[in-house]
């Protein structure tokens, strides 16, 4: 298969201390990937190897088909988790500069510059210094920066922090845009909510190694599914009912229960189950976890193991 990025086995140290541990995944062009991991996971690392600012220890690394490099850097796009612009330089003239950095001719520079900058609502500050600009505003030039030459693949390190709601829709289109478009987006994040609406598939990460890797579905399928019943009897006798806890009386000799099944069990299985002994039912919900429980769930107990 056709990948826009891979890593295999990729290790770094940084003296006795192994910030990336193994890890190996890959994301195909048109993919939203989240990079997901808490605090000091290695996220930052990983990314800054895949951008040849650090070299890895061991392993291969493999972006849009070449080692990483100046040579393939020019159909990247990158936007870093610590956030700087050159503060005496104008909105206009520094999205430019990235451009011509990447190759682009001094026209396409400023015609997608603009462009940029007015989807950004930065029309009127073409001309502001950067260092004038509020600091959500500076974001966005520095995210025009990053996807001024439509890059093939966009490495995005913690992009949505420091933006208001308003702009972190700006930058959720700006990625859904660029997967739509055949680029492969790669995001780190600890914020779920992002994973959640923009994710294809995600990763995670604790202590340098890879926990998780799937789509969200996969994500959520590691958790049993927690189930809210109605029913006259304790559906505990059920196959794949893992445990039930009655939560008080319905009336009438109805109690609600809730219920968790076997991880990897399907409520639709229970529902059946229900139908086929006529056992009876007045409600059925299904609490569907969400990546938070997910990355709780796995994230944690292996921070816990450590
Ligand atoms: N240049 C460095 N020298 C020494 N140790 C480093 C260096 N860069 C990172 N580390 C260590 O490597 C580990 C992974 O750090 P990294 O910045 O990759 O994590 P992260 O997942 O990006 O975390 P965060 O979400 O906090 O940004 C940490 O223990 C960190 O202290």
């Amino acid at each position: 298969m056709n990948h826009s990025l891979r890593l295999d086995g990729v290790v770094k140290r940084f003296g006795d201390r192994t910030a990336v541990d193994g890890l190996s995944f890959a994301v195909p062009p048109g993919e939203v990937f989240g990079f997901l991991g808490g605090n000091g996971a290695g996220k930052t690392t990983s990314l800054r190897m895949v951008l040849d600012i650090i070299r890895p220890d061991a392993g291969s690394i493999e972006v849009l088909g070449h080692a990483p490099g100046r040579e393939v850097g020019r159909r990247l796009g990158f936007l870093p988790e610590e956030r700087g612009l050159y503060r005496s330089m104008t909105a206009l003239d520094t999205v430019v500069y990235f451009g011509r950095l990447k190759g682009m001719s001094a026209v396409d520079a400023r015609v997608r510059a603009r462009a940029l900058l007015d989807r950004f609502g930065l029309s009127a500050n073409l001309k502001t210094n950067v260092d004038k600009l509020s600091k959500g505003m500076a974001q966005k030039v520095q995210l025009a920066t990053a996807v001024v030459n439509a890059p093939d693949l966009l490495i995005l390190d913690e992009p949505f922090s420091g933006l208001d709601p308003v702009n972190q829709g700006l930058l959720e289109d700006e990625i859904t845009g660029a997967a739509r478009g055949g680029a492969a987006v790669v995001f780190s994040t600890h914020v779920m909510q992002h994973a959640e609406r923009l994710c294809d598939r995600l990763l995670l990460l604790a202590h340098g190694a890879k926990l998780f890797d799937g789509t969200q579905d996969e994500a959520r399928a590691m958790l049993p599914a927690r189930l809210e019943l109605v029913a006259r009897t304790d559906p505990a006798g059920l196959d794949g009912v893992e445990s039930t806890a009655a939560q008080g009386d319905a009336g009438d000799g109805w109690t609600r229960w809730r219920v968790e099944l076997s991880p990897g069990r399907d409520p639709g299985d229970l529902l059946q189950q229900c139908t086929a002994r006529g056992v009876p039912l007045r409600r059925f919900e299904q609490h569907r976890p969400g990546l938070h429980d997910v990355f709780i769930s796995i994230v944690g107990s292996a921070e816990v193991r450590s």
